[in-house]
C-alpha cells in the first residue's frame, strides 16, 4: 500500500488517479489547498496534517505502507518571499515529522516533490542535476533543505528515496475529471485561460525586461500526467531496489516565454487576450529549462505530451471545471 501525502492537491490527485490502477493507495491531506472531489474514489482518504505525529502513527500502524509519496507543501514563490515562516514550518518542519514517523515504523521508500526553484539563477541554458543549487526564494530553499536531509538519512539509515525536481506543472487529466484548481490561482496558464474565458479582465505579464529574446521569463511547462508517469516509474525502481537514492529533473527540455504561452492559449481558444506589462515579481529567475536526460537514461522516462496538448487539456478542464 502506498501513502500519498498531499494527494488531494493538483499534482498528487493526478498521480493517485493513475496509481490506484496498480496499487492500494491511501491519501493523507489537510485540504488546505486540495480538494476532496479530486481524490479518486478507489483511494482511502484520511483528512489530517502531515505534521501531526498521532495521525501518522495511526496510519503507519493500521496499514502496511511500503512507500510514501510526498506532495504536501506550500508552493508559491511570491508568497514564500512575503511569508517565509509558513514555508519553513510546513515544508521543512512538518516534513521532518513525516520522516520521523517513517523511520519509527520502518517505512523505507520515499518519493519527494522538489522543484526547479532549487537551482536559483542557473548560468547554463539547459539545467542538469549536476549544476550548483543556489535557490533565490524561501520556497526553493525549503525544498533544498529537505533534499539535503534526505541525503544524510540515506547514508545513516536503511532509507531510500527519489527526489523529483519538477519544472512548471500544467495541464489536466485526459478525461477532464480532474485538473488544476488553486484558490486563489496564481499560475500562468490557468490565469490566461480564465481571462480568455471571460472571468478576468486582463492578463498581467510580470516583467518584460528580462534578458530573454522577448524580455519575458522562460519556463519549461510539463504536463501533469507526464509527472504522474515519472512517479510511477520512480516507485517501481525503489520497490525493486534497482535505485536506492536519486535526484531527477522532470521537464520537457523546451522553454517557452510568458508571451509565447499567451499566444498559444490564444491560438487554442481562438480568442484574443488583453495583456498588460507590470513590474517583475520578486523571486522569479529569467529562465528555467530542464535537461531530463538523467531520468531518461535511468528510468526511460520522457515527456509524451507537448505544449499544445497541455494547453488543450487545461482548456477542456476549464470548460468542465467541477471544483
Ligand atoms: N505546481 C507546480 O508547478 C510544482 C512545480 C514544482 C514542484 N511542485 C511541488 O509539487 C507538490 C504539489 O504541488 P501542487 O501544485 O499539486 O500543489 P497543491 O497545493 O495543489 O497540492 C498540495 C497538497 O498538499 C496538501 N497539504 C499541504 N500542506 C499539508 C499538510 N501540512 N498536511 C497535509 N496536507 C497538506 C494540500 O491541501 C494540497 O492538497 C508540492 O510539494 C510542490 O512544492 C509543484
Ligand atoms: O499572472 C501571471 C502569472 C505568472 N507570470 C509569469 O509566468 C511564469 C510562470 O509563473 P507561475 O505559473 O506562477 O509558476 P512559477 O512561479 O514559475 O512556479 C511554478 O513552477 C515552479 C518550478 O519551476 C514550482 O516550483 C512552483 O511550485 C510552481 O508554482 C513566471 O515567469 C511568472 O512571472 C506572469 O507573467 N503573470
Amino acid at each position: 500500500m502506498i501513502l500519498v501525502v498531499g494527494g488531494a492537491g493538483y499534482i498528487g490527485s493526478h498521480l493517485v488517479k493513475d496509481l490506484v490502477k496498480k496499487e492500494e493507495v491511501i491519501v493523507l491531506d489537510n485540504l488546505s489547498t486540495g480538494h476532496i472531489e479530486a481524490i479518486d474514489k478507489d483511494a482511502l482518504f484520511v483528512q489530517g496534517d502531515l505534521g501531526d505525529p498521532k495521525v501518522l502513527d495511526s496510519i503507519f500502524m493500521h496499514y502496511p505502507i511500503q512507500a510514501v509519496m510526498h506532495f504536501g507543501a506550500n508552493s508559491l514563490i511570491g508568497e514564500s518571499v512575503i511569508n517565509p515562516q509558513k514555508y519553513y514550518l510546513n515544508n521543512v518542519s512538518s516534513t521532518l515529522t513525516l520522516l520521523e514517523a517513517m523511520l519509527k515504523h520502518q517505512v523505507k521508500n520515499f518519493i519527494f516533490s522538489s522543484t526547479a526553484a532549487t537551482y536559483g539563477i542557473p548560468k547554463v541554458r539547459l539545467i542538469d542535476e549536476s549544476i550548483d543549487t543556489h535557490p533565490i526564494n524561501p520556497y526553493g530553499k525549503s525544498k533544498l533543505i529537505i533534499e539535503q536531509i534526505l541525503e544524510d538519512y540515506a547514508k545513516a539509515y536503511d532509507f531510500h528515496y527519489v527526489v523529483l525536481r519538477y519544472f512548471n506543472a500544467a495541464g489536466a487529466y485526459e478525461t477532464a475529471e480532474i485538473g488544476e484548481s488553486h484558490h486563489p490561482e496564481t499560475h500562468l496558464i490557468p490565469l490566461v485561460l480564465h481571462h480568455l474565458a471571460g472571468e478576468k479582465d486582463k492578463i498581467s505579464i510580470f516583467g518584460a525586461d528580462y534578458n530573454t529574446p522577448d524580455g519575458t521569463c522562460i519556463r519549461d511547462y510539463i504536463h501533469v500526467s507526464d509527472l504522474a508517469d515519472a512517479h510511477i516509474l520512480a516507485l517501481e525502481v525503489l520497490m525493486n531496489k534497482s535505485v536506492k537514492t536519486a535526484t531527477y529533473n522532470v521537464g520537457n527540455g523546451i522553454g517557452y516565454s510568458v508571451r509565447e504561452i499567451v499566444q498559444m492559449c490564444e491560438a487554442i481558444t481562438g480568442r484574443t487576450a488583453k495583456v498588460e506589462i507590470t513590474e517583475r515579481r520578486t523571486g522569479d529567475p529569467a529562465c528555467l529549462v530542464a535537461s531530463s536526460e538523467k531520468i531518461y537514461k535511468d528510468l526511460g522516462w520522457r515527456a509524451k505530451r507537448n505544449l499544445e496538448q497541455l494547453i488543450e487539456s487545461a482548456w477542456t478542464w476549464h470548460l468542465n471545471q467541477k471544483y
